[in-house]
């Protein structure tokens, strides 16, 4: 579904990646990780077409997007949906306004349908009823995600970005935000690319992990895999206190088959 090769980001004299090569497959859970600032964003933008790399190839669906036209660009910016760090609402528009705005925009529905579609994707994200017709601020912030993640589902899209999505959100919504992303992506079909920090969202949900170290993909695949890489930062993030009560949590959880 993505394919990353030989990318290359500068910020005036700072590198931030360096010949990166990842691929995304159709159906999984990509959980990206890596310390503050190794680039996490800047992929993520990168891939979806917000920020012109300095160098190399990024092909979503086996598109280039900034070699299309705006139209055949639309067409494919159509098929994924992106949830922002901040949930990137807009703060004058309701809910369900803001959920209905790439109905609009994309799909022309009018106002009416595109409002009522939105109600759907609302319910699908787990807003409770009522909460359609307030604004952003006077929501919390687990509701705020759920909003955005309404937004990022608007066009049934086929790939899911989604940008540090339990940040800030208190153990038990971030789990049920979790859950709900594993849910959806069951239902739909959805390939995710998750960047997190969160060490039991990767336990959970991730069926493999891609590590950002030193301005490239250090290691991929799946998690216990990846932590056996001798890296010293996959070491102290995976092995230390953290990732061990995430491990441990995980080991205790029944599996899936069992619920
Ligand atoms: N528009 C920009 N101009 C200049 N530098 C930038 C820009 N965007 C990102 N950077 C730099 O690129 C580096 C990577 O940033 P990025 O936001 O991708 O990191 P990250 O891995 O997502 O970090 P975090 O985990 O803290 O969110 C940082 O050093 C940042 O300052």
């Amino acid at each position: 579904m993505i394919q990353v090769r030989d990318l290359v980001n500068r910020f005036g004299t700072q590198t931030v990646h360096e010949h990166l090569d990842l691929d995304v497959r159709r159906g999984e859970i990509l959980g990206v990780v890596g310390g503050s600032g190794t680039g996490k964003s800047v992929l993520l933008r990168s891939i979806v077409g917000l920020r012109r790399p300095t160098s190399g190839q990024v092909h979503v669906f086996g598109q280039d997007l900034l070699s299309l036209s705006p139209k055949q660009r639309s067409l494919v910016e159509r098929r994924f949906g992106v949830l922002f760090q901040n949930g990137a609402l807009f703060s004058s528009l309701n809910i369900v306004e803001n959920v209905a705005m790439p109905l609009i925009e994309h799909a022309h529905l009018a106002r009416p349908d595109a409002q009522q579609l939105g109600g759907v994707k609302l319910a699908l994200a787990g807003l409770p009823a009522g909460a359609e017709s307030k604004y952003p601020s006077e929501l919390s912030g687990g509701m705020v995600k759920r909003a955005a993640l309404a937004r990022a589902l608007a066009l049934d899209p086929e790939i899911l970005f989604l940008d540090e999505p339990t940040a800030g959100l208190d153990p038990i919504s971030a789990a049920a935000f979790d859950q709900l992303i594993l849910t959806l992506r069951d239902a739909l079909g959805l390939t995710v690319f998750l960047v997190t920090h969160d060490l039991d969202t990767l336990y959970t949900i991730c069926d493999r992990v891609a590590v950002l170290s030193q301005k490239k993909v250090l290691v991929v695949g799946p998690l216990d895999e990846v932590a056996q890489c001798p890296d010293p930062w996959v070491q102290s993030y995976f092995h230390g206190p953290r990732g061990r009560a995430a491990e441990e949590a995980h080991e205790r959880a029944p599996s899936p088959e069992v619920k």
